[in-house]
């Protein structure tokens, strides 16, 4: 039998309460209550819910960031209180701040040398990075420049630097037009493929859809649901038949034989829906701007 110790979970969360302390003869407020969760090594892991559920507070409690009122976090099988069990983790926060004054490429090697590490090993893995990110020809510019979504590739570029094994990301795409939303989300699915393990939140459930192995949905500091995506979205009663060039005579046949089997129903029949994201993709990804058209 395998040894669990030897492969613990990349993250448990183990009936974490958090409390904040009300001012002065004011109640606490309990932002996490008896909260458990479990991430393996190697998945992505969404965590879902409205402003205020609670999300950051767990990250945070995870991250070592913030010390838990009850219960316990651990990193592959360290307590999140230990120092050593951030150095497995590279973290983008929601809104990244950065240097203004220094450009990508500098950012990077400011980071790398807060990680101890140094000398060629840190350029050539920073430069690495930003050819991941896609920031290889904006490693000279000054950061104030960036877009938000380079800013973003760039907080990414600062997580990986250190070759975490767990990735923690709060928002990635919070702000960041679909183009480079969809960036951000193919690296993502580029670490997994790396074998990394990310816990990520956001409000954008299409792209958590797409990205995420496994959702947790929070509302009011607890758990409300749990689960692999495809099974907690799928309509077990519902069997989707999406056919090309169907003639009439077809479509008539299909609903004759499903009205005579007496039991299935046609619930929907019709066009299939691209998505709004997908549209707005392939109308702006096609447009060139009006100045580099070529001249006559
Ligand atoms: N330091 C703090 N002191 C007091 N209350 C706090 C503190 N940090 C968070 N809270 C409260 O705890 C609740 C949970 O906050 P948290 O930031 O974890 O939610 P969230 O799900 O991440 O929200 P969002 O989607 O807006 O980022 C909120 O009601 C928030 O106001």
């Amino acid at each position: 039998m395998s040894d669990p110790a030897a492969h613990p979970p990349a993250v448990t969360v183990e009936n974490l309460t958090k409390v904040f302390k009300g001012g002065l003869g004011k109640k606490g407020f309990v932002a996490v209550r008896d909260l458990s969760l479990e991430v393996k090594a190697g998945e992505v892991y969404g965590l879902i819910g409205p402003n205020g559920s609670g999300k950051s507070t767990t990250m945070k409690a995870i991250l070592g960031l913030l010390a838990p009122t009850r219960g316990k976090t651990t990193i592959f099988g360290q307590s999140s209180t230990e120092v050593a069990s951030r150095r497995e983790v590279g973290f983008l926060p929601e809104n990244p701040y950065f240097y203004k004054h220094l450009n990508g490429m500098e950012t990077l090697l400011f980071y790398g040398r807060l990680c101890s590490m140094g000398g060629k090993e840190l350029k050539d893995r920073a430069r690495e990075m930003l050819a991941l990110t896609g920031l290889e020809d904006a490693a000279d510019r000054r950061v104030a420049g960036y877009s938000k979504g380079m800013l973003q590739r760039l907080g990414l570029a600062q997580a990986l630097l250190h070759r975490p094994r767990l990735i923690v990301l709060d928002e990635p795409t919070a702000g960041v037009d679909p183009a480079g939303s969809r960036k951000i989300r193919d690296l993502v699915l580029g670490f997994k493929k790396e074998g990394l393990t990310v816990l990520v939140t956001s409000h954008l459930l299409e792209q958590m859809q797409e990205v995420c192995d496994r959702v947790g949905i929070m509302a009011h500091g607890k758990m409300m649901r749990e689960g692999r995506v495809d099974e907690l979205i799928a309509v077990e009663n519902h069997t989707e038949l999406v056919l090309a060039d169907a003639s009439p005579e077809l479509l008539a046949e299909i609903t004759r034989l499903v009205e005579k089997s007496g039991r299935a129903k046609l619930i929907h029949s019709g066009h299939p829906r691209t998505t709004l994201e997908r549209l707005f993709l392939e109308a702006t990804e096609s447009s060139v701007p009006e100045d580099a058209a070529p001249k006559r």
